[in-house]
């Protein structure tokens, strides 16, 4: 497993030891041990997936209070992942790091407690499933305006195909800050 670091601090991605034979494949999607060795501790609660239709793009989303570390793959087709840092007093506040994950390279990405999410679907489908440090909450559930100009993710598609809660989701500027999530060095 090779852990890579992104230009985002805390935001990595990991890389699994693929096993190939006969049969197919084996590889560890998730080892507890080997991501500490890394200084990654992350305790899952929550197991996700989701599938989406090529341009399909959700986010960006986060949760606040109740932050969710999020650690991400695709298992059938190919996205474009990104995380943005939305913690205020963050020394990278309204930065972002983006990551095409596949079932081909098969790698994941960790994103931590603070950071906004989202994907946007390259493939006719991708299968999308992730592990998350904190249930739900339908309260705490929260989200940023895709295309937010403070922002400039650099989206590979245009004119995404968007949820109404998404296309209608604030920006930046317009949230109040004790809605955004705190920097914890
Ligand atoms: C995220 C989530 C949604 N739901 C329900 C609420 C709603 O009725 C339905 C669809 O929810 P959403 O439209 O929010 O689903 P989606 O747009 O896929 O939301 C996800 O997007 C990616 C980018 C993330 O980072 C995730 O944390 C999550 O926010 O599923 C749950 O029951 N549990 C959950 O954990």
């Amino acid at each position: 497993m090779k852990v890579v670091e992104t230009g985002l601090p805390g935001c990595v991605v990991i890389e699994p030891q693929v096993f190939g034979d006969d049969r197919g494949f084996f590889f560890e999607s998730f080892n507890a041990d080997r991501l500490a060795q890394h200084g990654l501790t992350p305790a899952f609660v929550q197991g996700n997936v989701s599938s989406s239709s090529c341009g399909v793009l959700r986010g960006l989303h986060y949760q606040w209070p109740k932050p969710q570390g999020k650690y991400v793959s695709v298992v059938e087709g190919e996205v474009w992942d990104v995380a943005v840092d939305i913690r205020r007093d963050s020394p990278t506040f309204g930065k972002w790091a983006a990551v095409v994950l596949s079932a081909e390279n098969r790698r994941h990405f960790w994103i931590p407690e603070g950071f906004a999410h989202g994907f946007v679907t390259l493939s006719e489908r991708a299968v999308f499933t992730y592990l998350c440090t904190a249930t739900y909450d339908r309260e705490a559930d929260a989200g940023i305006r895709w295309n937010d100009a403070a922002l400039a993710v650099d989206w590979p598609v245009a004119d995404p195909v968007l949820s109404d809660k998404d296309a209608r989701a604030p920006f930046l500027a317009d949230v109040s800050e004790e809605r955004l999530p705190v920097y914890l060095p």
